[in-house]
C-alpha cells in the first residue's frame, strides 16, 4: 500500500541539527526504553516530514558506548517516521575512498563490545529479525542520488566495520579491517541498523569519510583536529542532501518488505507475551499489536 514519507535522521558527529525545516518545532516524545540521545526536531522540506535527532545529544557528550540507540529508533517509531537515513563520520580503510566523499554503506561487521542493549526483544517476547541486507536499497539509492545531486563524491556500496571505541584502532586492527574486505570504520552503526530492523524501519546509512584511520604505510594516525575539520565542511554536504533528497523522493511511497520485518520474525506466540514486555513494544511491535491474537 503507498503512503507517504516520514523521513527520520540520525545527525552523526558534526550533524547536530538539520538545517532549517519549514514549521520546525520540538516534539516532547518519551520512549519505553530511557532517554533518547537529545530533543527530537520535526518539520518539512519540500512537503516532505522529516525528523531528527542528534546521536550523540546537543553538545557531543554521549560517546558511541553511551548512545541510548533503543531510545532514539523508539521515539522515531513513535513519531509515526517510515524511513531511516543515519549520516555518520567515518575513516576510510581504502585509498580510493577519500575524505571528504561519501559512502552509501550497505554491509557491516560487528565489532562491538557486546555491552550495548542491541534489541528491543527478549524477556518474554522473543524475535529474531533477518538482517543479511541490513540496509534497505531503495532508500541507500534515493539518499546516494541525493548526496550526488548536492555536490558529494559518493561511492555506492561498502561495507562499515563497526568498533566499540572510543579509541581509534591500532595499525593491527586496521589493517586486518582491510583484510576483512570493509571500506570505512566507526563507531556507532550498530546496534543502530539492528534496531531499525527490529522496529520495522528501512535503514540507510551514509557514510562521511573524515580520514583514512591508521593503516597506511606513511606512518599517519587519525587526528582529531584533522577530522574536526573536514567534519564542518561536510555538515553543509549533509543538510544540502537531506533538501535534495526531499525534492527528489517519489510523491507516493511504496511498501517495502522491511514494513513487515516481525511478520516472520516472532518465536513466541502472541498468547504467551509477557504483558510489561508488550507494553514497551507498542511502538516497535504496534503492527503486530493491532492484528488480533
Ligand atoms: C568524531 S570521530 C569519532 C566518532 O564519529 C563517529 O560518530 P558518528 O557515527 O555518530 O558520526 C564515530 O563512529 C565516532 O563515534
Ligand atoms: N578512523 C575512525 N575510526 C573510527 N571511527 C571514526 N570516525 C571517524 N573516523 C573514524
Amino acid at each position: 500500500m503507498a503512503g507517504s514519507w516520514h523521513i527520520g535522521v540520525i545527525g552523526g558527529s558534526g550533524l547536530y541539527d538539520p538545517g532549517t525545516l519549514d514549521d520546525a518545532q520540538e516534539i516532547p516524545v518519551a520512549s519505553a526504553f530511557g532517554e533518547p540521545s537529545g530533543p527530537v526536531i520535526t518539520g518539512w522540506l519540500a512537503g516532505v516530514r522529516f525528523t531528527f535527532i542528534a546521536r550523540h545529544g546537543p553538545g557531543h557528550r554521549l560517546s558511541p558506548s553511551h548512545v541510548n540507540y533503543r531510545a532514539n529508533i523508539d521515539v522515531l517509531k513513535r513519531c509515526g517516521v517510515t524511513d531511516v537515513l543515519a549520516i555518520s563520520a567515518v575513516g576510510s580503510l581504502a585509498e580510493d575512498i577519500a575524505p571528504g566523499s561519501f559512502v552509501a554503506v550497505d554491509q557491516f561487521i560487528d565489532r562491538t563490545a557486546g555491552t550495548r542493549a542491541r534489541s528491543f526483544f527478549g524477556d518474554g517476547v522473543v524475535a529474531h529479525v533477518p538482517m543479511a541486507d541490513p540496509v534497505c536499497p531503495r532508500l541507500s539509492a534515493l539518499a546516494a542520488d541525493a548526496a550526488q545531486g548536492a555536490g558529494a563524491t559518493v561511492h555506492r556500496g561498502g561495507t562499515y566495520l563497526v568498533i566499540e571505541g572510543p579509541q581509534f584502532s591500532t595499525r593491527a586492527e586496521s589493517r586486518l579491517y582491510r583484510q576483512w574486505g570493509a571500506k570505512v570504520i566507526g563507531m556507532t552503526a550498530m546496534p543502530e541498523a539492528r534496531l531499525a530492523r527490529e522496529a520495522e524501519l528501512p535503514y540507510a546509512l551514509l557514510a562521511m569519510v573524515t580520514d583514512y584511520d591508521c593503516w597506511r604505510e606513511a606512518g599517519e594516525s587519525v587526528d582529531m583536529s584533522a577530522i574536526l575539520k573536514v567534519m564542518q565542511a561536510n555538515a553543509g554536504l549533509a543538510r544540502q542532501t537531506l533538501a535534495a533528497l526531499a525534492q527528489s523522493l517519489p510523491p507516493d511511497r511504496a511498501a517495502s518488505p522491511i514494513d513487515a520485518a516481525l511478520d516472520h520474525a516472532m518465536a513466541t506466540p502472541r498468547s504467551h507475551w509477557d504483558p510489561a514486555t508488550s507494553a514497551r513494544l507498542d511502538a516497535v511491535a504496534g503492527r503486530l499489536l493491532k492484528i488480533a491474537p
